[in-house]
């Protein structure tokens, strides 16, 4: 190994959303501390236009920027672009990629997730995560007449929405659609959207979008996924920063003819193989054989005995924390879903190595409220309480678990209507012991509220509900709604003056 270059006070590795949220959080906490960020990338996704909505919910816009932008903020900051290749936590060091060794008093890993792939290196099955993934998925798209999508979560949801001029085969392993989000209710509610024309151009959004082009000097980047160069300097087989909101606004999802959304949904299945057509012209099992074989090039055979020739899959089935291969050779305990566990500090359980976001997976007791799911927003939260967490023990200062922690709350956007998540808004954990209520208006609004014992410990909201606030202070509050009944639910009563 190369002699040491630098040892630093602190060195996060990570460009993305928490790893940047950290850097500059310990950077105008701890202005005079030496602070190196390591990123595979030219560029870093930061958090501009932050706003508080309420006690919980956030909401915020993303930029990719190129890191320099970093620097000229912080002159305590250096960014060093290189993948890490390998970290000794006996050594407290960091090899990168290109040979060059970085001494660390205090690591913070924020290398997020990469896509959970049902296939990993047959090369009809694609995963969307960064910008690359995207241009790739567009431009194989554009020449697509049928696609397969499985997986039932985030970025199904909004695939299946968004693709358009293709036929859409949705695989589903479960009995409605979008079960990270939804219970079958609400999906029976925005089922019809799938059936909908989409609205007529949509609200332009605000949000920056990303880029693949090397900006002016300093400039924030604008996202035009119709360009086909990569992200200049990056290494493609290193994975870039996650997507994020509105990724897919602003890129032509267009399938090879013209016409709107044609979308199947196979539910209760999974995938039993994925057969090019060669394999299965070749397969001694004639059954197998749909008569279509020698037509796409490629085929996708489902547990419930059907099988699908497509142009590509799409494997959005979720995502694998980024340890490997450089954490190899240390002794990190990692979670059943693949993480590095942390504490409620952030640690892990190597010393003196912190983790945020995606890569990390939260191992305290976590309020009743509360439950980890890899967002956008909890990577930004995670980011920046990791760096008060490092800040506190430089200071020798006591700290907190933070507010954020105590309840879940999610804003997204699902088949163009506004989604609010609070607490545990699938009765996630409660078992039987809980109460639903549900008030559906058809192609306007789904309100659900779960309650245990008479408290409201969750809810779901879809439409311009306006309920987000009053419910969330309900949620926190814990007051026992018992005597109120289903008159909570009551569209007559106007219920934030009801509890003010
Ligand atoms: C298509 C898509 C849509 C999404 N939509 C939403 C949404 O609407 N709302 C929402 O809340 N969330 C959404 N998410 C999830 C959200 O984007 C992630 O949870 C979040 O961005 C994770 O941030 P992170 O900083 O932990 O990781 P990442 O953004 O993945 O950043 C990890 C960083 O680490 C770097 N890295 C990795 N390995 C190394 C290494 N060895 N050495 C050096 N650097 C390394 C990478 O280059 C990258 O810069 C979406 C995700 C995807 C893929
Ligand atoms: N609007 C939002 O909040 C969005 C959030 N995201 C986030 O981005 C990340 C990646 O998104 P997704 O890949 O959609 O992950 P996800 O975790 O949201 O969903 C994964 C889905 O794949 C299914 N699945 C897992 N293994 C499977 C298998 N072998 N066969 C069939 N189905 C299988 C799961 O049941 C689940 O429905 C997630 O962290 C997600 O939360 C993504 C898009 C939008």
């Amino acid at each position: 190994m190369a002699d040491k270059e630098k040892t630093f006070q602190f060195v996060i590795v990570g460009g993305g959303i928490a790893g940047v949220t950290c850097v500059e959080q310990l950077s105008s906490q701890l202005p005079s501390a030496d602070v190196a960020l390591i990123t595979a990338g030219p560029h870093i996704k930061a958090v501009t236009n932050y706003k508080q909505v309420s006690k919980t919910l956030e909401e915020f816009d993303v930029e990719e920027q190129p890191s320099s932008v970093l620097e000229e903020k912080f002159p305590n900051l250096t960014v060093i672009h290189s993948a890490v290749r390998s970290l000794n936590t006996n050594s407290h060091t960091v090899e990168t990629v290109d040979g060059r060794v970085f001494g660390y008093k205090n690591l913070c890993i924020c290398s997020g997730a990469r896509p959970k792939l049902l296939a990993q290196d047959n090369p009809y099955v694609l995963g969307i995560r960064d910008t690359d993934s995207a241009q790739e998925f567009q431009k194989r798209l554009s020449k697509a007449q049928r696609i397969v999508i499985v997986g039932n979560g985030g970025i199904a949801l909004e695939l299946v929405y968004e693709v358009e001029g293709c036929e859409v085969i949705w695989a589903v392993k479960d009995k409605a659609i979008g079960n990270t989000f939804f219970d079958a209710g609400a999906a029976q509610f925005l089922i019809p959207s799938l059936e909908a024309e989409k609205p007529e151009a949509a609200a332009p959004c605000k949000r920056p979008r990303y880029t693949t082009e090397e900006p002016a000097s300093g400039a924030a980047q604008t996202f035009t996924a119709d360009r086909t160069s990569r992200r200049h300097g990056s290494d493609p087989t290193e994975p870039g920063s996650a997507l994020g909101p509105d990724w897919h606004e602003g890129i032509v999802l267009q399938g090879v003819e013209q016409g709107s959304r044609r979308v199947s949904v196979e539910y209760q299945c999974e995938v039993e193989k994925v057969f090019t057509s060669e394999e299965l012209l070749n397969s001694p099992q004639q059954t197998l054989r749909p008569e279509s074989v020698g037509s796409w090039p490629v085929y996708i055979q489902l547990t419930n005995g059907k099988t699908f020739g497509c142009d590509f899959v799409v494997s959005a089935t979720g995502v694998m924390p980024n340890t490997e291969p450089f954490l190899h050779g240390n002794a990190f305990a990692i979670a059943d879903d693949g993480g590095l566990q942390v504490d409620d500090h952030m640690m892990t359980s190597e010393p003196n190595v912190y983790a945020a976001g995606d890569v990390c997976t939260a191992c305290w007791e976590h309020s009743p409220l509360w439950q980890q799911m890899r967002l956008w927003t909890q990577a930004r939260q995670m980011g920046w309480y990791a760096s008060r967490c490092m800040a506190a023990r430089v200071l020798s200062e006591p700290i907190e678990l933070d507010f954020c922690f105590e309840l879940f709350s999610h804003v997204t956007k699902f088949f163009n209507y506004k989604v609010v998540l609070l607490g545990k808004f699938n009765g996630q954990g409660l078992g039987p012991d809980h109460e639903l209520l549900v008030r559906c208006t058809k192609g306007h609004e789904y309100v659900k509220v779960v309650l245990s014992h008479g408290r409201m410990v969750g809810a779901v909201l879809i439409g311009e509900t306006d309920l987000e606030e009053t419910f969330e202070n309900l949620i926190l509050n814990q007051m026992d709604l018992t005597a109120y009944g289903e008159e909570l639910l009551n569209p007559n009563i106007d219920i934030e003056d009801y509890f003010d």
